[in-house]
């Protein structure tokens, strides 16, 4: 049932993406005629031969070279308009899974790992591309040819054409028999691929990490396992696909010997015509072997629904948007209501707990507090990235449940710990805070940074490419970036996680300057891993196990003597510390 829904909901799929197959069933009609065509051409031109007739010579070259012709143009055609069908689908599935992934919910990308969609996107794609155009048309070509034939044989001499006939049915069984088995394997083995491909992933993104703490030959032992659990199931598809293989030719090939010795008996008997045989055995190719290739394509095409079941899993989830939302800002901003926020990521652990927060516009609020307490989480929660269990979020007094998430997403910019940088040139990355910014908009963002002063020195200054992560620019330099970014956004609340890579005197200089150009005049939360850069704040949350654990400014947590006041003397200690070390 499921395979039937698979196959109905991937032919609705080509329909509707408009997918022209009229050209390419042309060809299949001209196709499976000129097989015909050349069968009877065979028994006319061998018995002409046979009977020593000179009369129609020159009329048989003439068709001849007609069907050798036409022939040729054909498999051309075919082979030609296959493949667009087959790419123009791929570039389809693919495009719109990415749409689909992109309005996916934070939450789908915390549960599944990268790895897997990676295969979707591009083994599972390939596999859906070649069955809707390959198979599919083998698929009902083989037995068009196949029955087509059967008449054709039977004009001929009916006996021999049903024991022919009798083979089809046995491959059909064979190809029923391990298609299911096939498909069953492709599963594992396309969920295995996803696993290798999450762990090469890794590898390559952590070239410093590995040869820092030398790991080469941990990952390798790591990869080469995944690599032979992969093996494992390749070997064992290449087993299922050789037996059917075998099997279906095996039986073709016994149908054919059969055939052939009874034709030649007939011949030799005076009841059939040389021509007449050699006909017989060219056209019982098309009778047999379409089933024999019926059995290996019906084994793809079941590879293929399973690949098409996993993509099909992914459009079913349940997204953000229905479209991929545009790009949004809200600049009028009174103030933000956090009100007994609870929250967790999954139901065993509560990670935030009955957190209220009331933040007005330009007010300067700092969550600090010891790691993993959840502040990071109230930056996803105000973003909407995951939807509070109990409690609510109010901008401007309106619940943002009740908001597009475009919209709520529009009053916000923020600055992550570890700058984010795309592929791609300097210009692009800052203007992925403003889509249609001008140049002078991106260079004032650079210049108000602290940027532009690196970005002049380079030779191709803001069209520099800074490659794969932004890996050709320093930390600082990428931090900068990525403040310049959020300059152009010019939304009206910051939401800052503050760097706790050590950055050199003058790079942390450059970066506090730009951050102090960002922050002034905007409401910004900072989560703070410094309390010496607090200390001018309007409101100090201490959050602590998920709760607001003290609440104040500076001075009056120091006097309550909380967890304020013991963190800010644990720091103090511990730069005193480096400072005497230095
Ligand atoms: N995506 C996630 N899925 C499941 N649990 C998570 C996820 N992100 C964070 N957590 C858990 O939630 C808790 C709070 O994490 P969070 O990142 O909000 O803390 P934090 O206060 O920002 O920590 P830090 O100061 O170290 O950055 C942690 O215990 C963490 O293990």
């Amino acid at each position: 049932m499921k395979q039937k829904n698979t196959l109905w909901r991937l032919t609705a799929y080509c329909f509707k993406h408009k997918i022209s197959y009229t050209f390419l069933f042309i060809t299949m009609f001209v196709g499976i005629g000129l097989d015909l065509g050349t069968a009877w051409y065979l028994n006319k031109i061998t018995d002409a031969a046979v009977t020593q007739t000179q009369t129609h010579w020159p009329l048989l070259i003439i068709i001849g070279l007609i069907i050798l012709f036409l022939t040729v143009a054909n498999i051309y055609l075919d082979t030609y308009l296959k493949s667009k069908v087959s790419s123009q689908i791929r570039k389809n599935i693919r495009i719109d899974t990415l749409k689909k992934v992109l309005c996916l919910p934070a939450s789908h990308f915390n549960e599944n790992h990268s790895g897997e969609l990676l295969t979707r996107m591009t083994n599972d794609n390939q596999a859906i591309g070649t069955a809707c155009s390959n198979t599919i048309l083998s698929l009902i070509r083989n037995p068009i040819l196949a029955v087509s034939s059967f008449i054709y044989l039977m004009t001929i001499n009916w006996k021999l054409a049903l024991i022919c006939a009798l083979v089809g049915p046995m491959t059909l069984l064979v190809g029923g028999l391990f298609g299911k088995v096939l498909r069953h394997n492709s599963q594992q083995l396309q969920s295995r691929i996803g696993t290798l491909t999450s762990v090469l992933q890794e590898i390559l993104n952590s070239s410093t990490i590995f040869k820092t703490f030398g790991l080469e030959k941990k990952l390798l032992t790591k990869f080469i396992l995944n690599s032979e659990d992969i093996s494992k199931f390749e070997i064992r598809g290449g087993k299922i696909q050789a037996s059917l293989s075998a099997t279906a030719n095996a039986v073709g090939l016994l149908s054919f010997i059969v055939t052939f010795i009874v034709g030649a008996y007939f011949a030799a008997s005076g009841s059939m015509t040389v021509g007449g045989l050699i006909a017989f055995i060219q056209l019982m190719n098309h009778l047999t072997w379409p089933f024999s290739g019926l059995a290996s394509s019906w084994g793809e095409l079941q590879q293929a629904l399973g690949a098409a079941d996993r993509i099909f899993k992914t459009m079913d989830e349940k997204a953000e948007f229905h479209e991929i939302p545009a790009h949004k800002m809200n600049h009028a901003f009174n103030k933000i209501e956090v009100a007994g926020l609870t929250f967790g990521y999954n139901t065993e652990r509560l990670i935030l707990n009955d957190v209220s927060i009331n933040v007005e516009a330009g007010q300067k609020i700092a969550l600090v507090g010891p790691s993993g307490g959840g502040k990071t989480t109230i930056f996803k929660m105000l973003l909407g990235l995951f939807e509070p269990d109990k409690g609510h979020i109010q901008i401007n007094e309106k619940n943002v449940r009740e908001m597009e998430l475009q919209d709520l997403r529009g009053y916000f910019s923020f600055v992550p710990q570890e700058s984010f940088m795309y592929s791609g040139t300097i210009r692009e990355n800052i203007a992925f805070g403003k889509l249609d910014a001008s140049e002078e908009e991106i260079t004032a963002a650079a210049r108000d940074a602290n940027a532009l002063g690196f970005i002049s020195e380079l030779p191709d200054g803001l069209d520099t490419h800074i490659g794969e992560g932004g890996g050709r620019l320093s930390g600082g330099q990428k931090q900068r970036l990525s403040i310049a970014r959020a300059l152009l956004r010019n939304a009206p609340v910051l939401l800052l996680d503050e760097a706790t890579a050590a950055l050199d005197n003058e790079s942390e200089r450059l970066v506090q300057e730009a951050l102090d150009r960002l922050m002034a005049g905007r409401t910004t939360f900072i989560i703070a891993h410094r309390l010496s850069t607090v200390q001018h704040a309007d409101q100090i949350i201490v959050i602590e196990n998920g709760t607001v654990a003290d609440k104040g400014k500076h001075e009056e947590l120091l006097q309550s003597k909380g967890l304020y006041y013991r963190l800010y003397n644990s720091h103090l200690l511990a730069a005193s510390t480096i400072e005497a070390s230095a």
